[in-house]
């Protein structure tokens, strides 16, 4: 079985953002995502996951956040000065948390101008943080409208012309089974590109077994892969305790 992990910006959501961390270590996990932790400094939430022996995967680029903010600048033509401002700060956080990975979200856009513009600013992240692994995720556009990146097709059309070690695929199974309509087929198409792992069951986006996706499949599926990095719960519980919808975990 793959190593799991909690994205605690849609689990344990019952709790204040600071209860999540210590909910998370309680119910076993190791290593936890956060969407946006720019409501806070970031010295609040590294002390939240120090005190609770997390790891942090992954934060999402651009803040401020889900309620105001825009999904991304990365592939809107006139976005680039606000694109690299964004990119700098979120570069301070990710380094002062140890965030592993940055998804660079690309936001509202169509169009050959916006492919060029989305290849070229993921080149100029790509090369100001070499360290740095960044990532870029298809978002289905029935809860997305008008996202540039909304396609795996698209996304490794994408990352081939970016063309650098340091930028890869964020895969999720929700967004894959609402875009393609079969989350385990574009993981056997497009797994191998994957730097990163996301699930939740579609269409509700809520755990494992409460749709059509065969995830015991899919696991065994991203394990023959040789996928070794970790699988991050990103789903809604349909439970109102987040602890009661792990069951899927054995
Ligand atoms: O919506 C998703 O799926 C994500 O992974 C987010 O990063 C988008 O905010
Ligand atoms: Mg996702």
């Amino acid at each position: 079985m793959p190593r799991f992990a909690a994205n605690i910006s849609l689990l344990f959501a019952e709790l204040p953002y600071l209860d999540r961390f210590q909910a998370a270590a309680a119910a076993g996990f190791e290593a936890v995502e956060i969407l946006y932790p720019y409501e806070l400094a970031a010295k609040e939430t590294q002390r939240a996951l120090l005190a609770n022996g997390l790891q942090l995967l992954l934060i999402n680029a651009p803040p401020p956040n889900y309620t105001g903010g825009m999904p991304g600048y990365a592939a809107v033509p006139e976005g680039t000065d606000r694109f690299q401002r964004d990119i700098r700060r979120v570069l301070r956080y990710a380094e002062a948390l140890k965030a592993g990975k940055i998804h660079v979200m690309a936001g509202y856009a169509k169009g050959e101008a916006a492919r060029q513009t989305f290849i070229e600013n993921l080149q100029w992240a790509a090369d100001r943080a070499p360290e740095q692994q960044f990532t870029i995720e298809p978002l289905n556009s029935g809860d997305q409208p008008g996202y540039f990146l909304d396609d795996y097709n698209l996304a490794v059309e994408v990352l081939d012309a970016v063309d650098r070690p340091n930028v890869g695929l964020q895969y999720d199974a929700y967004h894959a089974q609402m875009i393609h309509g079969d989350a385990l087929k574009v993981w056997e198409t497009f797994g191998s590109r994957a730097v990163h792992v996301q699930i939740g069951a579609a269409p509700g986006r809520c755990e494992p077994g409460t749709g059509p996706v065969d995830f015991q499949k899919l696991f065994e599926a991203i394990d023959a892969s040789g996928y070794t990095g970790w699988v991050s719960a990103e789903y809604t519980p349909s439970t109102r305790r987040t602890e009661d919808s792990l069951g899927w975990l054995g």
